[in-house]
């Protein structure tokens, strides 16, 4: 099976698509069925129009796929799917959208999320989400190595 290295690799590669912005981070992400050892999605930030997130475009795009809403992501996930992003999922946004931490929440089937980095406190602070995530029975594992290129995309559009 691919290496939660090689995963957030392949994530960091999405994220490195993204276009900057100085008011978010460039994000990258992939869902991964670890019974198939398939990657089922990817997304990064701003790849689905809108203010998207990588998480967000990861689980629109299957929805999208399978013909569902959003809403309904879970009915076409398969059990104890896992979701590498780069940067913790967002617990707020500046823009008031619904979070990643409460669409993973809600896709029911993801239970394990695998992230690069925890976020930078420069828009919201403290980003308690794992607490929430666990807290719904989803396991939070940092994989370490790739800080530095993550954060360094992830903020490719802030004024140095
Ligand atoms: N995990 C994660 N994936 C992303 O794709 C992304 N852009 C962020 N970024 C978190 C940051 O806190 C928000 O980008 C700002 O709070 C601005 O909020 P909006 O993005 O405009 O809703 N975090
Ligand atoms: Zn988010």
């Amino acid at each position: 099976p691919p290496s939660p290295h090689s995963l957030m690799q392949k994530a960091l590669s999405l994220a490195q698509q993204s276009p900057p912005k100085p008011t978010n981070y460039c994000v990258g992400a992939v869902l991964f069925n670890p019974s198939t050892n398939e990657i089922i999605s990817t997304g990064y930030t701003l790849e689905l129009p809108g203010n998207t997130h990588a998480e967000q475009c990861c689980i629109q795009k299957l929805a999208q796929q399978h013909n569902v809403p959003e809403e309904k992501i879970a009915e076409v996930l398969p059990p104890n799917v896992a979701i590498y992003t780069t940067m913790e999922p967002c617990n707020l946004r500046l823009s008031g959208n619904v979070t990643c931490v409460d669409r993973i929440i809600a896709a029911r089937n993801i239970k394990r999320v695998y992230l690069g980095v925890k976020e930078p406190e420069k828009f919201v602070g403290e980003n308690e989400g794992r607490k929430k995530l666990e807290q719904a029975g989803i396991e939070c594992v940092h994989v370490p190595g790739l800080e530095e290129e993550i954060l360094r995309v992830a903020t490719a559009g802030h004024e140095k």
